[in-house]
């Protein structure tokens, strides 16, 4: 690895923090709260990695979520993704979490959040900073994120945007026009996965129904100049996860990976993880194997973990700190 692209600082934006759920995890927390995974093992488990599409994923991610109960479980999982995050150059961390899938399950929405925000303050006292962004599950009835929606108003201090999530075909966002226009004015962030396995027309959606500030994926939106040109206009980011998008068959190889395209369309890019337990590798990997596939030197490293810092919900005085640290890593590579 010629440029250390593992370390480059760098914010992650399009993180699960449900997809950071490690087997051996997984079967400590269901040894701890009594529950049964539907595998014998740590080995059977991640041997059932193996997905088609995204919803082969999402069924077997929902399955997995059962083991997580308690605020100490939840503040258990982010504490350990955030350690990972910090030894691969993460410096900022933006999680979403899927409340819906946990209160219908009955876990408490107080205890997801507060164990989540638990392990980010412990972060904080590290240096790594970050926030969290309630994920509607754009599969279920507008009831229940309606409902969480309501529990949510009353953590507000504690959320800095609202995004949207699970099976994308078929579900336009259209229905949740009206929590996210609610969410902006009361000054939440508002985000959306769209172009995922969805064309150019779910990108658009996300725009014009919800208001998003940033696209989660997009990798189709290059089907359409149109929206290309929009896209770069307007500079909206892209969170594009490499190995989300070979492991979920949206791509058939990371050489086949739309990246380079989009980098040379001018699209505001940046480069995530997603779900890293269930796709082999957390932000450092991804950005590792990007470099070293499409042969990225420093100035595209340092671009891309520029947009990661611009298109970031940080403050503009932590988004200054962030990029004193990129521009020190790039004068540290020749620079
Ligand atoms: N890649 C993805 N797309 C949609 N919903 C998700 N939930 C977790 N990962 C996801
Ligand atoms: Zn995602």
């Amino acid at each position: 690895m010629t440029f250390d692209a593992m370390l480059l600082p760098k914010a992650e934006l399009h993180l699960h923090i449900e997809g950071t759920l490690e087997p051996e995890l997984a079967f400590a927390l269901a040894a701890r709260n009594g529950v049964q995974l539907p595998f014998a093992s740590v080995e059977e488990l991640r041997a059932a990695y193996s997905f088609t599409d995204l919803q082969s994923f999402l069924d077997l991610y929902y399955a997995c979520m059962e083991v997580l109960r308690t605020r100490e479980d939840f503040r258990d999982l982010a504490a350990a993704y955030l350690r990972r995050a910090a030894a691969e150059g993460v410096r900022h961390a933006e999680l979403f979490f899927d409340a819906q899938a946990h209160t219908a399950r009955g876990v408490a929405f107080a205890d997801v959040m507060g164990g989540l925000q638990d392990a980010l303050d412990d972060a904080a006292l590290l240096g790594l900073s970050g926030g969290l962004i309630l994920s509607f599950l754009r599969d279920q009835p507008i009831e229940d994120a309606e409902a969480v929606w309501a529990e949510a108003k009353g953590h507000l201090d504690a959320i800095i945007g609202v995004g949207l999530d699970s099976a994308e075909v078929g579900n336009p966002a259209g229905k949740f026009e009206g929590i996210f226009a609610e969410a902006r004015a009361l000054g939440l962030h508002a985000v959306a996965h769209a172009g995922e396995e969805g064309g150019p027309e779910y990108v658009w959606d996300a725009l014009r129904s919800l208001g998003a500030e940033r696209i989660d994926h997009g990798i189709r939106s290059l089907e359409d100049p149109e929206l290309v040109r929009h896209l770069v206009d307007q500079r909206v980011p892209l969170t594009v996860c490499p190995f989300s998008n070979v492991r979920l068959r949206a791509v058939d190889t990371l050489a086949d990976h739309p990246l380079p395209a989009m980098l040379r369309a001018g699209l505001h890019v940046t480069v995530n993880s997603d779900d890293p337990a269930y796709f082999g590798g957390y932000a450092g990997e991804n950005i590792e194997a990007v470099a070293e596939q499409f042969a990225l030197g420093r100035e595209e490293l340092a671009l891309l973990a520029r947009n990661s810092v611009t298109a970031s919900f940080a403050s503009e005085e932590r988004k200054a700190e962030l990029a004193a640290e990129i521009d020190a890593w790039e004068g540290s590579h020749g620079g």
